[in-house]
């Protein structure tokens, strides 16, 4: 089958065709054909949601406000954020929020300017730069973006990300203001071509097909395969919220889905699902290696009836699975230089600007690399 067949592949020349019989062979993987991995990893983070304000009217979110009423996070407020973060001792600092708010939303503009930007990415590059000096790494997910938006602000990024949620044309994403696929598989393209370790996933019942999930995991597949960035894919199931009465995918449904996703990506490429979400433990045997970012401190912003789980429910989960559990920082080992434990060469995938502060002879250099050693 043809790329040209995903929505908006044309549009954004994305060039994946899909090889019917290796998404057959996928459409058989069930939880008996995959491992369960040997150790479980986390990392500790703080939600800093910029802005309310987004481009899009997705139907299963409940994150996004409209036009009046939006919000946007000033240099104060955002400090305080990553300072408390750090003093709780997390190690990352997610940038999670609407995607391009300042394109229809005046006063999101009208704010941006006056702090003296004229872009949400010109002010994503201060807030990331606000967060290292307090002693946070920054993984940035802002929703789609063009290579020059991309480009201001990764070297600030230890990595960044954006779901590609699915390949598929889904009722969800309908109307005047949409995600589409072409769109998000340029923005994980762009991702490749920069050199940013990259995170991306799936989010599961919002009306695509079993083909669809094989077809979106092979898509990620594909652009790994070129680039080498896909450090994590997340599995993440559709929850029901104030907005929406999204079902949640059985237990049934999120094994296959994960022990898919572990047959079809190669085996550096880690598979995630978020414990406040997800039936955790019933996924452990599928081949889940990862249990994404949790926080200490702040609310998942973008489903905030749903809590994080303390540190001590982590390690009882790695317990019942028999594996270790470790913290990780939001860049994978690999994409490091040797001097960190990984196997890059030099800045090839990690800037200067985050090398620094990793190996700085302070607090939060020391908190970096005690736990990229423990
Ligand atoms: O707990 C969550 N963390 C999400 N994260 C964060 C993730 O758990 C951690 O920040 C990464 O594991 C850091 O490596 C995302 C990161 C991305 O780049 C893209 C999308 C997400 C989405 C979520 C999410 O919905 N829930
Ligand atoms: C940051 C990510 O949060 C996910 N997201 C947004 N709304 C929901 C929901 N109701 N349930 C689960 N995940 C959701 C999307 O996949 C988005 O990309
Ligand atoms: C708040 S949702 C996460 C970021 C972005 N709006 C997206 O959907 O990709
Ligand atoms: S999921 Fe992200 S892109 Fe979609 S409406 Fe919510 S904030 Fe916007």
């Amino acid at each position: 089958m043809a790329g040209a067949e995903i929505p908006g592949a044309d549009e954004y020349d994305v060039d994946i065709t899909f090889d019917e019989t290796e998404v057959r062979r996928l459409l058989d993987v069930g939880p008996d054909d995959v491992e369960p991995a040997d150790e479980l990893t986390f990392a500790k983070n703080v939600f800093v949601p910029l802005t309310t304000a987004c481009r899009y009217t997705c139907t299963y979110c409940t994150y996004f406000d409209p036009p009046g009423e939006a919000s946007l996070l000033s240099p104060e407020e955002v400090r305080d954020i990553v300072r408390t973060g750090a003093d709780a001792g997390c190690t990352e600092a997610l940038f999670t929020f609407g995607d391009d708010p300042d394109d229809r939303y005046d006063r999101i503009h009208a704010q941006l300017d006056e702090w003296g930007h004229d872009s949400i990415h010109a002010y994503l590059r201060e807030v990331c730069e606000i967060a290292l000096e307090e002693g946070l790494l920054p993984h940035s997910n802002p929703g789609d973006q063009t290579r020059e938006q991309m480009e201001t602000v990764a070297d600030v990024n230890a990595s960044m990300g954006v779901m590609l949620e699915t390949t598929a044309d889904v009722g969800a994403h309908a109307g005047p203001r949409v995600k589409n696929p072409g769109q998000r598989l340029n923005t994980i393209r762009t991702a490749g071509e920069l050199g940013v370790p990259f995170t991306t996933g799936l989010l599961v019942g919002i009306g695509e097909e079993w083909r669809d999930r094989a077809e979106s995991l092979l898509a990620v597949r594909e652009l790994h395969e070129r680039y080498g960035h896909v450090q994590e894919v997340i599995v993440q199931n559709v929850v029901p919220n104030e907005r929406s009465n999204y079902e949640r995918p059985s237990v049934e449904t999120m094994r296959r889905v994960v022990a898919m996703a572990r047959d079809c990506l190669p085996d550096e490429v880690s598979v995630q699902v978020p414990p406040n979400l997800s039936p955790t433990r019933d996924l452990l045997d599928c081949g889940v290696d990862d249990l994404g970012g949790v926080s200490p401190v702040t609310d998942d912003h973008i489903n905030p009836e749903y809590e994080w789980p303390a540190l001590r429910e982590l390690e009882d989960i790695a317990d019942e699975a028999g594996v270790p559990l470790h913290e990780r920082l939001p860049v994978y080992r690999r994409y490091l230089p040797e001097e960190f434990g990984g196997e890059a060469d030099g800045n090839e995938w990690v800037s200067e600007t985050i090398q620094r502060a990793m190996a700085a002879d302070d607090e939060a250099g020391e908190r970096y690399r005690e736990t990229l050693f423990s």
